[in-house]
């Protein structure tokens, strides 16, 4: 399998004011490395706070690392610089709400990453819109809706739509099926593993839920503290976790179910 996304020794340090003259330092990332290959799913488990969301912030280029580096298919990505990663990592979030706009039809808002990030006119644009409705299960008509005029799972849906418009190979997704209710849930699981398979897509999933995990993911990340304490095969983590960090989360996301 071919490397395609290599992180080397990513270290962030948050630097917060706490008074006049008081400062606070918190290592939210220290010395992460690890690698995810073409067509693969690694999903990031751990605790609150254990640097989960700063890793993909850093991914998806929406902060810059203190120190280390990230290479993209062969391409080392520069910190702040947007265009390059636009069309090549998207994330999904938790809350669908929050990445669509309120104000706007569906159809302007898978619109507008093709507009700003592609050269394709207005019936190619037109075409790949109806193209990528059509791959998240979702229908022409939608084009003219707003998003307080669809479900939480076509909202879902359509927050999807807007992350693989621009044919991505990495999708960087925050706890994006937590608040889902389960049938809702176990459809766009089945719908993320289906575009996987056709799209060739490769994924970060940051997740608490190992059911979700163990549905999706070929690789797990245990994190702890900003450091990487266990990485291996799902199956393996699972099974006979290394790390008595490890055994305990899992259990006590187990019993909360
Ligand atoms: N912008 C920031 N400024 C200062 N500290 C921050 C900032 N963002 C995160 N942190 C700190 O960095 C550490 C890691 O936070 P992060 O949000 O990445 O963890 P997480 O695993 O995603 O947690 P959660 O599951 O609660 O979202 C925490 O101690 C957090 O307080």
């Amino acid at each position: 399998m071919k490397p395609l996304l290599v992180v080397e020794s990513l270290r962030k340090v948050y630097h917060s004011r706490t008074g006049l003259f008081q400062q606070q330092t918190t290592v939210a990332l220290d010395d992460v490395s690890f690698t995810v290959n073409e067509g693969q799913t690694l999903a990031v488990m751990g605790t609150n706070g254990s640097g989960k969301s700063t890793l993909a912030a850093l991914i998806s280029g929406a902060v810059a690392p203190t120190s280390g580096r990230l290479v993209f298919a062969g391409e080392e990505l520069e910190a702040g610089n947007y265009r390059q990663r636009a069309q090549v990592i998207r994330m999904i979030f938790q809350d669908a709400d929050a990445s669509l706009n309120p104000h706007l039809t569906l159809g302007r808002q898978l619109e507008e990453p093709l507009l700003f990030n592609t050269k394709l006119n207005a019936r190619q644009r037109h075409e790949r819109i109806m193209k990528t409705l059509h791959q998240v299960g979702l229908l022409a008509e939608h084009m003219v809706f707003y998003p307080h005029m669809m479900s939480t799972g076509q909202k879902q849906r359509a927050s999807i739509a807007r992350a693989i418009i621009l044919q991505p190979k990495l999708l960087v997704a925050d706890e994006a099926l937590a608040t889902l209710d389960s049938s809702v849930r176990a459809q766009i699981i089945n719908l993320l593993l289906d575009l996987q398979r056709d799209l060739k897509m490769s994924y970060i999933f940051i997740s608490q839920s190992p059911e979700i995990v163990r549905h999706l993911a070929d690789e797990v990340m245990i994190m702890k503290d900003g450091q990487v304490i266990e990485h291996g095969d799902v199956q393996d983590v699972f099974t006979a976790p290394k790390e008595q960090y490890t055994e305990l989360m899992l259990m006590s996301e187990l019993q909360r179910k």
